[in-house]
């Protein structure tokens, strides 16, 4: 079974279409990522996806739950990185870190996790002291402290300097050889390339391809040595020209059976 299935959902706020039939699974294991220009669908995707935000219309399961009707027991399998803002100003990276684990009935060690994160001397630092990537690193803890079966990473790295950015990178690829299952979203194609088992490629609130990052090189530059930069770039650039992606991929581009099906084989929890 998947851990996310996603069928069909649509998501419409007034007249604009926000996500117009989004399907895809992923797999126990996987790092599943999910790329797209700004206002694609992405984050509103992911909002339905941990019960924040009720499609208008379709189905999603995680771990065969409800995200809305069981939002409960969601909660305590579900790791989600906070948005900036979401943190109390005065409480220290320490208090929060172990509020979050006393919600769990297993997690992972508060200092220990904060030490891998290099936040080892911020412990006793209050939450509106802390630097803009020091925050990004604290609300990663904060997702993984209940040590989750899924973890929902929103633009993990953004503000990140290049050393923080591997660091996370390789903390990120413990969690999964742990056996947790992740959805990413980013906008770096440098991380969607070295952590993401699969990717989908939002546009205009479809996805309109589903691939490896190999995959996706090979739909835009054939078996070219291009990166998955340049393919990114090529299929978005050709919506400034007035195509969409499915243009660009012209018959590389997938079905709606090709879109629900999920293809990796990914490690099992343990
Ligand atoms: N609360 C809202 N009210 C009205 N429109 C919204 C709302 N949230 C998102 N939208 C619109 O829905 C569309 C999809 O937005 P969404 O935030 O899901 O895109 P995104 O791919 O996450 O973008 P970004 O990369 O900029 O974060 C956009 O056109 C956006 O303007």
């Amino acid at each position: 079974m998947a851990v996310i299935e996603v069928r069909d959902i649509h998501k419409r706020y007034g007249d604009t279409v926000a996500v117009d039939g989004v399907c895809f699974d992923v797999e126990a294991g996987e790092i599943f990522g999910v790329l797209g220009r700004n206002g694609a669908g992405k984050t509103t995707t992911v909002e339905i996806i941990e019960g924040l935000r009720t499609p208008d219309s379709g189905l999603v399961r995680v771990l065969g739950l409800d995200p809305v009707r069981d939002h409960r027991a969601l909660r305590t399998v579900l790791g989600v990185q906070l948005q900036e803002g979401a943190l109390p100003d005065k409480a220290t990276a320490g208090e929060m870190v172990r509020l979050y684990r006393s919600f769990y009935a297993d997690g992972a060690d508060p200092d220990r996790l904060l030490g891998e994160l290099g936040l080892d001397d911020k412990r006793d630092t209050f939450v509106d002291e802390l630097s803009g990537g020091q925050l990004q690193r604290l609300s990663i803890a904060l997702a993984l402290v209940g040590k989750p079966r899924v973890a929902v990473l929103d633009e993990l790295t953004s503000g990140l300097d290049p050393r923080a950015c591997r660091d996370t990178w390789e903390l990120i690829e413990q969690v999964r050889a742990a056996g947790v299952t992740i959805l990413l979203v980013t906008h770096f194609m440098d991380e969607a390339q070295r952590l993401c088992d699969r990717i989908a490629v939002f546009d205009r609130g479809r996805i309109a391809a589903l691939d490896t990052p190999d995959g996706l090189v090979a739909r835009t530059h054939g078996r070219g040595g291009a990166s998955l930069d340049e393919a990114f770039l090529a299929m978005t650039g050709a919506d400034d020209e007035g195509d969409g992606l499915d243009d660009v991929l012209g018959g590389a581009g997938l079905d709606e059976a090709d879109r629900a099906r999920g293809d990796a084989d990914g490690q099992v929890w343990s």
